[in-house]
């Protein structure tokens, strides 16, 4: 049994996306105003289509949560689909639901579509992109803001930023999370910049570029990925473990990095670097201080040694595909009768990497809050936090 568990349903063009969460310590103060600035933040970035317009993602509190601070029972989340109104004729659960109308019978290549159609067996793969589109994502950051109330009540904050959309890359991409492990530059300033940037950028000089590259991409009928890095800072040593393969945080954080749609790769600190140069340039030396105790002047593993944390901070990039929808598609098949055509168009974002970045936030508190709660057990706050503090403690006696 995991510490933590949680569950997400609901369709893009349903009625509402619900999750549900469980094994969260009681006592934890979350309020609803908490968990929409997440949802919030999700929904910005240029480069959005229609949808974003149209939804105002806020959650309802189900249950789990009293006065403000969590019970110790499952918490259950509701974020109404605004877009319902639209759709409810045709998405009805109900047999007069108008299941002949907006049917989708060209798969969009990149997109689940046509796999998922032969998988389960549906002519119209409506039934496919309406569970496998990146809606769903809002559950996710629902939750994971959840998790990350539970971190920051133990000193774990979680930043992000955008380093490049398709080729449009943030210059100083190499140094922002070097200088602020460092200690030269507030990681706060940082996400603030990123947070009022507009492509999520924490160096405004890239913004202009990356802005531009998402509008040649959209006049073209194109579509742009790009990579998102992401950090967690205030960490004890040892979440996480060598012992099997399962504890490894940096395995935790792999599989919930590439569980997030269209993201294709994941490296933890110098990641595909570190195997092009030798041992010395890529493992930090260790070094002790009173008061201080142990410390790496260096952060090259990204804060994870042995599939445990080390307490520097963790950080981990990923990379995000382009958006399958195309307004030019690709050529595709139409599966009622197998000819050649160009592939639907749904309307479409051109670039979501800024609201994946807040995703990848999210999924980043979820196995942390997972990682902690395994290691320091507990039901009620104060006992997490009383363990954590004896966890620093016991790294700066040791
Ligand atoms: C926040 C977010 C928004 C997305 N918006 C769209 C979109 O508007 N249109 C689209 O075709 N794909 C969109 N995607 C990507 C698809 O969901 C993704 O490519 C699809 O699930 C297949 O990717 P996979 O092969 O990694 O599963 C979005 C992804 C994310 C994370
Ligand atoms: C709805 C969201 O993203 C959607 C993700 C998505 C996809 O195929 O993944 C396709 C689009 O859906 P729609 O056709 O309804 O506009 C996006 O808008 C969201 O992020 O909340």
């Amino acid at each position: 049994m995991t510490a933590i568990r949680y569950l997400t349903a609901g369709e893009s063009h349903g009625p509402a996306l619900t999750v549900i969460i469980e094994g969260i310590v009681a006592g934890l103060p979350i309020t609803t105003a908490y968990i929409n600035t997440q949802l919030a933040r999700r929904q910005k970035g240029y480069g959005r289509g229609g949808r974003m317009a149209i939804e105002k993602d806020q959650a309802t509190i189900l249950s789990g949560i009293r006065g403000g601070k969590t019970l110790g029972s499952p918490i259950s989340l509701q974020i109404e689909n605004r877009d319902w109104v639209n759709w409810q004729e045709i998405m009805s659960p109900h047999g007069d639901a108008r299941t002949e109308e907006r049917q989708v019978t060209c798969p969009r290549p990149g997109h689940a579509d046509l796999s998922g159609a032969i998988k389960y067996g549906h002519r119209d793969m409506r039934n496919i992109l309406e569970r496998s589109s990146a809606r769903e994502t809002a559950a996710r950051v629902a939750a994971g803001a959840v998790a990350r109330g539970l971190l920051e009540a133990v000193g774990i904050k979680i930043y992000s930023h955008v380093l490049s959309i398709g080729n449009a890359t943030n210059p100083k991409e190499a140094e922002l999370y070097k200088e602020a492990t460092a200690g030269r530059v507030s990681w706060q300033e940082l996400q603030d910049k990123a947070d009022a940037s507009q492509v999520h950028c924490s160096d405004s000089s890239a913004e202009a570029t990356m802005i531009a590259a998402i509008d040649k991409a959209k006049a073209e009928g194109d579509s742009l990925g790009g990579i998102i890095e992401i950090a967690a800072v205030g960490l004890p040593v040892g979440l996480g473990s060598y012992s099997h393969d399962d504890r490894r945080l940096d395995s935790q954080i792999a599989g919930a990095m590439m569980s997030i749609q269209a993201i294709k790769g994941v490296e933890i600190g110098l990641g595909f670097e570190s195997a092009r140069q030798i041992g010395s340039q890529v493992h930090d030396p260790i070094y002790h201080k009173e008061g201080k105790g142990y410390y790496r002047q260096t952060n090259r593993a990204g804060g994870i040694e042995g599939g445990m944390s080390n307490s520097e901070p963790i950080i981990i990039r990923i990379a995000m595909k382009p958006i399958p929808t195309l307004y030019q598609p690709l050529d595709t098949i139409d599966i009622t009768n197998r000819q050649p055509v160009k592939a639907s168009v749904e309307r479409s974002d051109t670039c979501a990497v800024p609201a994946a970045a807040i995703v990848a936030e999210a999924q980043l508190a979820l196995v942390l809050a997972q990682a902690l709660l395994t290691t320091t057990g507990g039901d009620r706050l104060e006992q997490i936090q009383e363990r954590v503090q004896q966890m620093h403690k016991d790294a700066n006696n040791f």
